[in-house]
């Protein structure tokens, strides 16, 4: 007789990208490993019809397995429009599947949100909070989203996701400078080959790049600063994940790890938000009164 494995649809819809995985509930480590994962553009969204297709062909499938999506688990903080399409596209492509919308709460899987009003945060935010701390529990952690807005949290042991600060991303910061300015271009074509051999840069391309890249790194180090005096300790790790940390990531060895006084305390993740999701997916299935 064939076995039926039953798998979870997540989705994190971003205000650029709409990324998703298939997960299997089960023992989590970092990094997640995904029975299938991948990603695509809003412009890109009608692409969805193939998910099913998609999905398959990245799955190991013995011949006794028959696959199934029995439950989708979506983070939208892209709008109405998206999510109607989104729901549309799962009712056509796993009608039989129950889709859950995340939203943020005052409590989720052990984690207690302090935003005045809970349910306002980003569900992506909470979601990459709860992923965070579900794996470094017991401290306190700067959890950063660096996507069309980077998001820069805190979590403090015994308080929970005390709050955070919504920045302009790295391309948004870059961008709004060419669409503000006379004499600016625009670096979005150019920003895989730009290098930075100097902070003051001698040329226009390399200092909106520097500005933009060390004003992301700025305020990573300000977060880090502010919750290591909170907790009279330099005991702070720092979680981070998004579309822009390949741009970033050259950066962290001079300009993060020494204020983190530790390459250990530095936690760079493939997909915090998709993580999170994984961790809301388990709790529901593991402690269905808890969410
Ligand atoms: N060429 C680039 N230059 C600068 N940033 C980029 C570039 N390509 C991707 N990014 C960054 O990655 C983001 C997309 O990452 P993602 O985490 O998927 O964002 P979101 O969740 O907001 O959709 C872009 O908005 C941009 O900030
Ligand atoms: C801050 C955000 C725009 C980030 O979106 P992203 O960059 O991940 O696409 C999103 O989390 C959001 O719309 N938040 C709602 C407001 C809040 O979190 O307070």
């Amino acid at each position: 007789m064939q076995e039926i494995v039953r798998y979870s649809l997540l989705i994190d819809a971003g205000n650029t990208r709409i990324k998703w995985a298939v997960f299997q509930a089960g023992a989590m480590r970092l990094p997640m490993l995904w029975l299938a994962s991948g990603g695509l553009g809003h412009e890109e969204i009608a692409q969805l019809d193939r998910l099913p297709q998609a999905i398959e062909a990245q799955l190991p499938q013995p011949d006794h397995e028959l696959v199934t999506i029995d439950e989708v688990w979506i983070s939208n903080v892209a709008g109405a429009h998206i999510q109607a399409q989104l729901e549309q596209f799962i009712q056509q492509c796993f009608p039989n599947a129950t889709c859950h919308r995340f939203t943020s709460s005052e409590r989720c899987a052990g984690l207690a949100n302090c935003y005045a009003n809970p349910t306002q945060l980003g569900s992506d935010r909470f979601a990459s909070a709860l992923a965070a701390h579900h794996f470094f529990p017991d401290t306190a952690l700067v959890v950063a989203t660096c996507g069309t807005a980077t998001t820069i949290d805190a979590i403090l042991p015994g308080k929970g996701f005390i709050g955070g600060m919504i920045a302009p991303g790295l391309g948004t910061m870059a961008m709004s400078l060419a669409k503000n300015t006379a004499q600016l271009p625009d670096l979005t074509s150019v920003a895989d080959q730009l290098s930075l051999p100097n902070l003051f840069a001698d040329n226009t391309q390399q200092a909106i790049w520097s500005g933009c890249i060390h004003a992301q790194l700025g305020a990573l180090q300000c977060a880090i600063r502010d919750l290591q005096r909170q907790t009279d300790s330099a005991a702070v790790e720092l979680v981070i994940s998004g579309g822009a940390v390949p741009y970033l990531r050259p950066y962290f060895a001079d300009h993060l790890i020494p204020c983190l006084g530790s390459e250990m305390s530095l936690h760079v993740v493939e997909n915090l938000v998709l993580t999170g999701l994984a961790v809301v997916a388990q709790t529901a299935q593991l402690e269905p009164g808890e969410r």
